[in-house]
């Protein structure tokens, strides 16, 4: 079953008098329960692409769905409550709030969008701190764990929401690389418990690997995909 289906999908950028064809008719699908890369220099157009997947931007022409849902027949409102129940982003950055601990970071998303119950919450919370393995360090702050650990924490505030897809734009930019393969591997082992899709996108030829379909962006077109594997799961 695909969970994303894109018919050339087109992206146009127009500011004043320039425009940019940020993508220029892509076709592909993305399974349910995949771990999938989108691999590509510098402009070839991956954010435009999970922006789109992620209900952020609109497609210019072609044809996207996901989970279902026509992407153009959202509108800010909707899409707003789409991305709230079945979209999960991780940012590179981590984009933690720096005021709330790490159980507060996580809990966020369901006090904020899904408004869930006081108990139902802490459930959750407690799940995924120790699914990441950051139980120990749910009372600290942002600022008194590694960069690891902060996307660690993101990780696990992407899934609390139950979401059917993650999407992680360069999720491991801010990392080493022995830590961006920790950060990989704990995406690939949530996806595994949770059976959660997880697209994440990265210049990084050495996590790319991981992936177990890889599509190649270039110039804002799709050059080539590869399945490792059979590429199933358990
Ligand atoms: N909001 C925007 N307005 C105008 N042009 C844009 C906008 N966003 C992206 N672009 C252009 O679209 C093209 C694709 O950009 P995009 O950010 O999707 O690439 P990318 O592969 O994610 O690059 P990077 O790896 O540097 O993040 C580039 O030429 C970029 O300059």
């Amino acid at each position: 079953m695909s969970l994303v289906i894109a018919e050339q999908v087109r992206k146009l950028y127009r500011s004043g008098e320039t425009e940019v064809e940020a993508l220029k008719g892509v076709s592909f699908q993305i399974g349910a329960g995949s771990f999938v890369s989108f691999v590509g220099p510098s402009g070839s157009g991956k954010t435009t692409l999970l922006n789109l997947i992620g209900c952020l931007d609109a497609p210019t022409a072609g044809s996207l769905t996901v989970a279902g849902t026509d992407v153009a027949t959202l509108n800010r409102t909707s899409g707003a409550a789409f991305r709230g129940s079945e979209i999960g982003f991780i940012f590179q950055d981590f984009n933690l709030l720096p005021v709330l601990s790490v159980y507060e970071n996580i809990e966020y998303p369901l006090l904020m969008i899904q408004r869930t119950a006081e108990t139902e919450r802490r459930k959750r919370v407690m799940a995924l701190l120790e699914a990441v393995g950051m139980t120990d360090q749910a009372l600290k702050h942002p600022d008194q764990i590694s960069g690891g650990q902060k996307q660690r924490v993101a990780v696990a505030r992407a899934l609390v929401t139950n979401p059917k897809l993650v999407l992680a734009d360069e999720p491991t930019a801010n990392l080493d690389h022995a830590t961006a393969f920790m950060v990989i591997n704990l995406m690939k082992q949530m996806r595994d418990q949770f059976g959660t899709t997880f697209v994440f996108s990265t210049h990084d030829p050495r996590i790319v690997g991981e992936a177990e379909v890889i599509h190649h962006l270039e110039d804002g077109l799709l050059k080539e995909s590869e399945q490792k594997g059979d590429g199933s799961h358990d």
